[in-house]
């Protein structure tokens, strides 16, 4: 599992203050990946076909293999554009399968990292800050409209929330960070209470790290991300509110998604995966969940 992590983890080349976050030193993702390919033992080696793909970048006209997540099992060599979910830089692999949601359950909520589940089936983290759709976007993925409870008002989430998927998996809804109205204290709080469960999940396959496309890039997030890559965390890049496309103030919401894109090709020696959603329309969802069945049944191999 360990090795595992290490081939999906997120690799940094700098960031917001490149001295402050020194590269970090990983093979390059490709070698694994041709270990992986000479010893494939496969679950799933047939990818689900009914999602589109391709249209891999907010600019369609771009197809360029370098800015795409390639995953386990697929030879970037071999790497063609309707390879490409639609509305992300993932390309689908041979792992992909087993995505569709049967069932549902909330299991508990807990106020410690060690009063969690025990460590004994996969997980997702949904992450990001107050208000960003992080409970829309399970009751999107799973389609019921109230199994994680959502609000307008910023901080709803206060609990780290399990829920089990199929009876195989779990997301797992957390608390939001950067609440712009909570004192300096009460962020930190936050900080030290989900850090604790990240760094201490061995079952984490991957933290979706949500970010809202309807607002130019925040430092927090970058932060956020920064600090996910630093810990070896393994992470995707979760655009929210894709369906707000009207421009408010400043930015339009596709300028906004351009300058976060920027920041991940600059930032990044390999590409994590980035994927555009809408917990309203359902922009993304069986992307989405195709994706973290990649990821998934990798990790269970
Ligand atoms: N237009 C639009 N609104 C959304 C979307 N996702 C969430 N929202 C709205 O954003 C607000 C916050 O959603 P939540 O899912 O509660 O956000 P959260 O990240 O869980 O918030 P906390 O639990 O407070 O950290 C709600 O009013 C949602 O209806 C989306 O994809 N599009
Ligand atoms: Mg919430």
């Amino acid at each position: 599992m360990l090795l595992r992590n290490r081939l999906l983890r997120p690799q940094i080349t700098s960031f917001l203050s490149p001295s402050s976050s020194p590269p970090l030193k990983t093979q390059p993702l490709t070698l694994s990946f041709r270990t992986l390919i000479s010893n494939p033992t496969l679950r799933n080696p047939t990818p689900n076909r009914h999602v589109s793909a391709s249209k891999a970048t907010a600019n369609p006209a771009i197809f360029d293999k370098t800015l795409m997540f390639i995953p386990p099992g697929v030879d970037p060599a071999e790497v063609t554009e309707n390879m490409v979910l639609s509305g992300s830089n993932i390309v689908l692999g041979p792992y992909a399968g087993d995505a569709k949601i049967k069932e549902v359950e909330f299991v508990k909520s807990s106020a410690r990292a060690k009063d969690c589940p025990k460590h004994d089936r996969p997980e997702f983290a949904i992450l990001g800050r107050s208000n960003v759709g992080k409970s829309s976007l399970i009751n999107a993925l799973v389609r019921k409209k109230d199994v994680a409870l959502t609000s307008k008002k910023p901080g709803k989430t206060k609990l780290i929330n399990h829920f089990l998927v199929n009876k195989s998996w779990y997301f797992v809804d957390l608390p939001g960070y950067g609440f712009a109205k909570a004192p300096e204290a009460a962020r930190m709080d936050w900080s030290a209470f989900t850090k604790g469960f990240f760094l201490n999940r061995d079952t984490l396959v991957a933290v979706l790290l949500l970010v809202d496309a309807s607002v130019p890039p925040q430092k927090i997030d970058l932060d956020c991300a920064n600090w996910l890559g630093r810990n070896n965390i393994p992470m995707t890049f979760v655009f929210t509110k894709c369906d707000k496309m009207k421009a408010g103030k400043g930015k339009r919401p596709d300028e906004n998604l351009r300058d976060f894109q920027q920041f991940i090709r600059e930032n990044y020696r390999v590409q994590p995966p980035w994927i555009m959603t809408s917990s309203v329309t359902g922009f993304g969802r069986d992307e989405l969940l195709l994706h973290m069945s990649q990821l998934r049944n990798y990790w269970d191999q």
